[in-house]
């Protein structure tokens, strides 16, 4: 199943810079990880913001959760999740 995710980060200002590099440098290492593994499809940057808008393939809802719960920065993250279904017009769907 597919699922847009929108994550809003907000890393408070007066976190320890030792910390907040650690902890940035944990959560990319898990992004990319799971970028590989094919389960993190798409990963973009929301133009001046804090933010990302990601796709995500997984098995189901219990599968994503337990993946964003799990997110290092997920503490510091307001999440958004819509679940996606093929579109009737899709190329995809008209071959
Ligand atoms: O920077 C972000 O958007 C938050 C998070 C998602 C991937 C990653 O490396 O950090």
């Amino acid at each position: 199943m597919l699922f847009h995710v929108r994550m809003d980060v907000a890393v408070p200002r007066d976190l320890d810079p030792d910390e907040r590099a650690t902890l940035l440098a944990t959560e990319k290492a898990r992004a990319l990880e799971l970028q590989r593994t094919g389960v993190w499809v798409h990963l973009w940057r929301v133009v001046g913001q804090y933010s990302n808008i990601s796709v995500f393939d997984v098995s189901g809802t219990d599968e994503l959760h337990d993946i964003l719960w799990n997110l290092p920065l997920f503490p510091f993250m307001t999440i958004s999740v819509t679940p996606l279904t093929e579109h009737p017009s899709a190329l995809s769907a008209n071959p």
